[in-house]
C-alpha cells in the first residue's frame, strides 16, 4: 500500500486526499490549525473547505507535520503557490529521502518567476526526476463529488509518474502521464490569469464569443511561452493546457473566473479578496508569469491587460478597448 502525505487542507488537498484514500493508499492530511485537524478526524468531513463531502476512513488529518511525514512514499503539496517557499522550508527536515513530492500547485511564484518543481527542488535539494505536478481539469468540488475527469501528472521519471498514476486511479479520477513538466506547469499557472480574463468579460455582460476568443488566444500565449521556455507544444493541446483552460474559463465554481466575474462588476481587487478565505492563484501570478513573459521576449496581451486590472487600478471596460484596439494581425 502507498503511504501518502498532504500538506495542505485546502479545497483541493482534501479533495485530493479523498482520491488517493478511493484508490487505496493510506493518507496523512496535514492542516495547520489543530482544531480543523481533530473536526475533520473527528467529523470524517472538512467543514471549512469541503462541507457535505464525506471522506474515507483512510484520510486521518492531523495538525503535526513530522507525524504526517513519517515514512511515506509520496508527498502531495498543496498550499497556495506564494507560500510554497516558505512552508517547504519549515517541512524540509521532515521529508523522507526518496519520498516522491508532487506539486498540486498551479502558480509560478513571485520575483524568482520559477515554477512549482523549480521551488521544490532549489527548497529541499531534490532532483528533479524526483518531483512532479499533478495538473488538469480538476475543480475540486466536481472531483470531490466523484464526476468523472482525467488529469495529467509530470514527472521526466517515467517509473515515479507510473507509481504516481497507480496511486490516484480511481472509478472517477483517470491520470496520464507526460514527462513534460515544464508545458504541464505553465498550462496550470497561465490558464487562471486567461480565467480571469474570461471572468472579467462575463462580469461585463459578455457572452460565449468573447469567452471563445479568450481561451483560443489565450492558448495562443500560453503555447508561445512554452515554446521559449522548452514546454512539448502538444502538452497545450492535452488535459493540462486546453483541458484546464476550457474548465476554468467556463466554470461558476473556479475561483479565478468568479474573481474576474465580480472585477467585471465593478468591484476592486480589495473588495473581492475581502469576500472570500480561498485562493485565487491567477491574481498574483498573473504578474510573474508576465515577468516570465518579458524575460524571455515573448508577447502576453491578455496576461498584460490581466496585470493592468488586477495591480494597475485600470477598468474592465478600458481593458477590453485596448485588447480590440491593438494592432490587427494574421493569426
Ligand atoms: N480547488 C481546486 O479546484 C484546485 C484544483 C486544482 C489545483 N488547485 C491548486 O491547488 C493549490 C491549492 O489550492 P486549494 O484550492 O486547495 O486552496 P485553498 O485556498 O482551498 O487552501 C489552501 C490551503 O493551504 C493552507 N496554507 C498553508 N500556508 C498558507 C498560507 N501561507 N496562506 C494561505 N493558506 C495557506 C491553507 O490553510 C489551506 O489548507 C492552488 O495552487 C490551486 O491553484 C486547486
Ligand atoms: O478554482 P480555480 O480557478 O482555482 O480552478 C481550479 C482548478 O485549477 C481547475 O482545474
Amino acid at each position: 500500500m502507498t503511504r501518502t502525505a498532504v500538506l495542505g487542507a485546502g479545497s483541493w488537498g482534501t479533495t485530493f486526499a479523498k482520491v488517493l484514500a478511493d484508490a487505496g493508499c493510506d493518507v496523512h492530511l496535514f492542516a495547520r490549525r489543530p482544531e480543523l485537524a481533530k473536526a475533520i478526524t473527528e467529523d470524517g468531513e472538512n467543514r471549512d473547505y469541503l462541507p457535505g463531502v464525506r471522506l474515507p476512513d483512510a484520510v486521518r488529518a492531523t495538525a503535526d507535520a513530522a507525524e504526517a511525514l513519517l515514512g511515506v512514499d509520496v508527498v502531495v503539496l498543496a498550499v497556495p503557490s506564494q507560500s510554497l517557499r516558505h512552508n517547504l522550508t519549515e517541512w524540509r527536515a521532515l521529508l523522507p529521502g526518496d519520498a516522491t513530492l508532487l506539486s498540486l500547485m498551479k502558480g509560478i511564484e513571485l520575483g524568482t518567476t520559477k515554477r512549482m518543481s523549480e521551488v521544490v527542488c532549489e527548497v529541499t535539494g531534490a532532483g528533479s526526476d524526483r518531483v512532479a505536478a499533478l495538473s488538469g481539469p480538476n475543480l475540486a468540488r466536481e472531483i470531490a463529488a466523484e464526476q468523472p475527469a482525467a488529469t495529467v501528472i509530470a514527472c521526466t521519471d517515467a517509473d515515479r509518474a507510473a507509481a504516481l498514476q497507480a496511486a490516484c486511479h480511481t472509478g472517477y479520477f483517470r491520470p496520464y502521464t507526460n514527462p513534460d513538466l515544464i508545458g504541464c506547469e505553465l498550462g496550470g499557472a497561465v490558464k487562471n490569469v486567461i480565467a480571469l480574463a474570461c471572468g472579467i468579460a462575463a462580469g461585463l455582460g459578455f457572452g460565449d464569443n468573447t469567452r471563445a476568443s479568450l481561451i483560443t488566444r489565450g492558448l495562443a500565449e500560453t503555447a508561445r511561452l512554452g515554446a521559449a521556455l522548452g514546454a512539448e507544444p502538444a502538452t497545450f493541446a492535452g488535459l493540462a493546457g486546453l483541458g484546464d483552460l476550457v474548465a476554468t474559463c467556463s466554470s461558476p465554481l473556479s475561483r479565478n473566473r468568479t474573481f474576474g466575474e465580480k472585477l467585471g462588476q465593478g468591484l476592486s481587487v480589495e473588495q473581492v479578496q475581502r469576500s472570500t478565505r480561498q485562493t485565487a492563484e491567477g491574481v498574483k501570478s498573473c504578474r510573474s508569469v508576465l515577468d516570465l513573459a518579458r524575460a524571455h521576449g515573448v508577447d502576453v496581451p491578455i496576461t498584460e491587460a490581466v496585470v493592468r486590472v488586477c495591480h494597475e487600478g485600470e477598468s474592465a471596460a478600458r481593458m477590453v478597448r485596448e485588447i480590440m484596439s491593438r494592432e490587427a494581425k494574421p493569426e
